[in-house]
């Protein structure tokens, strides 16, 4: 199994990209190669497609693997971030199919969200355990420098792209209910969707930085002048605004890799204060298939 890199500012940038529904591949990319990488904790969704993009190197993985084949809940979304670390990424952009919760958020548009409710709650959402405790901070769940460089790059393009938004992170795969979507809009969440959450967290402990770029599909069940969401409805909007997409992430990525600096909000050293269990406790095997999240906190590295 391979194990991570430590990251510094001397370390070349590898952008992963997670694509969510819709997006099964990224277009565009040189020096092409699918590898399957093992985690300790099981098998991702699928192999990671490995290339450069503008000559920047670059890690794709579908989130639900290629046909969509595992559904929200279904998802090993440690084996998923376990691999794209051993895989060398150093920030994670996310993209993602969801559901307006405000009028202004039109289906077609982009919202760099900032904020996440966690409402799942059938999911592994750490990668500690018995043996080794830790609390990483979740104060600010996404990279401003990645929330940046995207803003810069929607911006170049003209793109509808909202600062900011609260994703509620909903467990499914059923939709809402009408009386569930008006709750989250009673909270003020902007998007919903079912994924992103523990993705979000488990980027967090495993140092890495993390940004959703949340294309907006449908006004879920809540807004009484459009029709309620279907799968066939979150595709073809997906598919009528790849171009989009695509155009955002070819543009976005050399601006990361460009901008390469230890990131100033602290996302690559999230464990430093985190790990509570004093070593003389630390269980064996849990120390041992932490070695690519926290193998730098854990071997004492800087
Ligand atoms: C196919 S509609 C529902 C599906 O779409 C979103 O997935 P992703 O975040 O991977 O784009 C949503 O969370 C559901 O999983
Ligand atoms: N309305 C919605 N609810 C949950 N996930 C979604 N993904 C896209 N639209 C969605």
């Amino acid at each position: 199994m391979p194990k991570a890199r430590a990251q510094n500012d001397q370390v070349e940038p590898v952008i992963g990209v997670i694509g969510g529904s819709g997006v099964y591949e990224i277009e565009g990319l040189t020096h092409k190669a699918w590898k399957r990488i093992e985690s300790p904790f099981g098998d991702p969704s699928d192999a990671l497609l490995f290339g450069r993009l503008k000559g920047k190197r670059v890690v794709f993985l579908p989130r639900h693997g290629r046909g969509h084949r595992i559904p929200p809940s279904q998802l090993n979304y440690r084996a998923n971030i376990d691999a794209l670390k051993r895989a060398g990424v150093t920030e994670i952009l996310s993209l993602s199919a969801v559901g307006s919760l405000r009028e202004e958020l039109a289906p077609g548009d982009f919202v760099l969200v900032d904020q996440f409710i966690d409402r799942t709650f059938a999911r592994e959402k750490s990668f500690f355990d018995t043996g080794l405790v830790a609390h990483v901070s979740m104060a600010n769940p996404v990279c401003g420098r990645l929330g940046h460089c995207l803003q810069q790059a929607g911006d170049t393009l003209g793109l509808t792209m909202h600062q900011g938004g609260t994703y509620l992170a909903m467990e499914g795969p059923q939709f809402s209910t009408r009386a569930e979507s008006e709750l989250y809009r009673s909270w003020n969440c902007s998007v919903i969707g079912m994924t992103n959450m523990p993705e979000a967290k488990l980027a967090r402990e495993a140092e890495l930085c993390y940004a959703t770029i949340a294309m907006v599909t449908d006004y879920d069940c809540w807004h009484p002048e459009h029709e309620h969401v279907t799968v066939d409805g979150v595709i073809a909007t997906m598919l009528q605004n790849a171009s989009k997409a695509r155009h955002l992430i070819e543009t976005v990525i050399p601006l990361l890799a460009e901008k390469r600096a230890l990131c100033p909000q602290g996302c690559q050293r999230a464990l430093d204060h985190a790990v509570v269990t004093q070593p003389p406790e630390w269980a064996p095997e849990v120390v041992s298939r932490l070695d690519a999240v926290a193998g730098r906190v854990l071997r004492g590295e800087a």
